[in-house]
């Protein structure tokens, strides 16, 4: 916060002075406390996670019953404080990154396979893959998600839960990623989607021309869950 004091006024007291620095501090607090949960949130399915409502059916669908959320720019900003969530460090499960890409993936499914065990996380009844309560995805503008990228075989994938890939064509290119089966399977999934330049593959999605060659974010479908977009003004402009 920039307080500008003008001359002749009273200065800031020494209680003041404390009030604003814990709140500054505070303020400093919640913002690393959410780039920590972010970071994590993004990590885990470059993984993903966040909520919704909506019954999953055609996208268009979708767009009808549901409804897309439209965000302005301040609201977008606000979005800081909708994904702000107490979220406990002991719940927080980084990539390994001493290990290298396949190593990693192997490492992250064989803790993903204890939580399970643990009865931390379900599983599907459906689909026998563990059941995310929320899975929040950001998608690329040439509509990869997680990091499952267009015409790659890992699009197929459909045994292992975490897997990997040594050439993604977004950097870097070691990254380890959650699979489609894991992503379906989850109770809930929100899109966040932002900027002009996610507005063609926005258009793709919700529209109405049919094209063979699916986009993975195309695949995303929950099969006993729900799906919520949040967009921007700019990702909805040719809709
Ligand atoms: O894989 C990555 O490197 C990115 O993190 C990516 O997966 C991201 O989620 C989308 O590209 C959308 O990103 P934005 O929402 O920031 O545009």
């Amino acid at each position: 916060m920039n307080v500008e004091r003008e001359e002749g006024a009273p200065g800031p007291t020494q209680e003041s002075r404390a009030d604003e620095a814990y709140e500054r501090k505070e303020e400093e607090a919640k913002a690393e406390l959410l780039r920590v949960q972010l970071g994590e949130l993004r990590a885990s399915s470059k993984r993903g996670s966040r909520r919704n409502k909506a019954q999953s059916k055609s996208s268009n669908e979708w767009l009808t019953s549901v409804g897309m959320e439209i965000l302005s720019a301040s609201e977008q900003l606000g979005l800081d404080s909708i994904l702000y969530v107490p979220i406990p460090p002991g719940n927080v499960y980084a990539i390994n990154d001493a290990l290298l890409a396949e190593g990693a993936a192997d490492d992250y499914e064989t803790c993903l396979k204890q939580l399970v065990k643990a009865n931390v996380v379900d599983v599907s009844a459906t689909s026998g893959f563990p059941k995310f309560d929320l899975m929040l995805l950001g998608m690329g503008p040439d509509g990869h998600v997680a990091s499952l990228f267009p015409g790659h075989a890992l699009l197929k994938e459909n045994e292992r839960w975490v897997t990997f890939i040594t050439e993604s064509p977004k950097p870097p290119p070691e990254r380890i990623t959650f699979t489609f089966p894991v992503i379906n399977s989850s109770a809930y999934i929100a899109f966040v989607v932002a900027g002009s330049g996610k507005a063609d593959v926005v258009r793709r999605v919700f529209g109405k021309e049919e094209s063979s060659d699916k986009l993975p974010v195309q695949m995303v479908s929950t099969k006993d869950g729900a799906t919520t977009w949040f967009v921007d003004k700019e990702a909805a402009s040719k809709l």
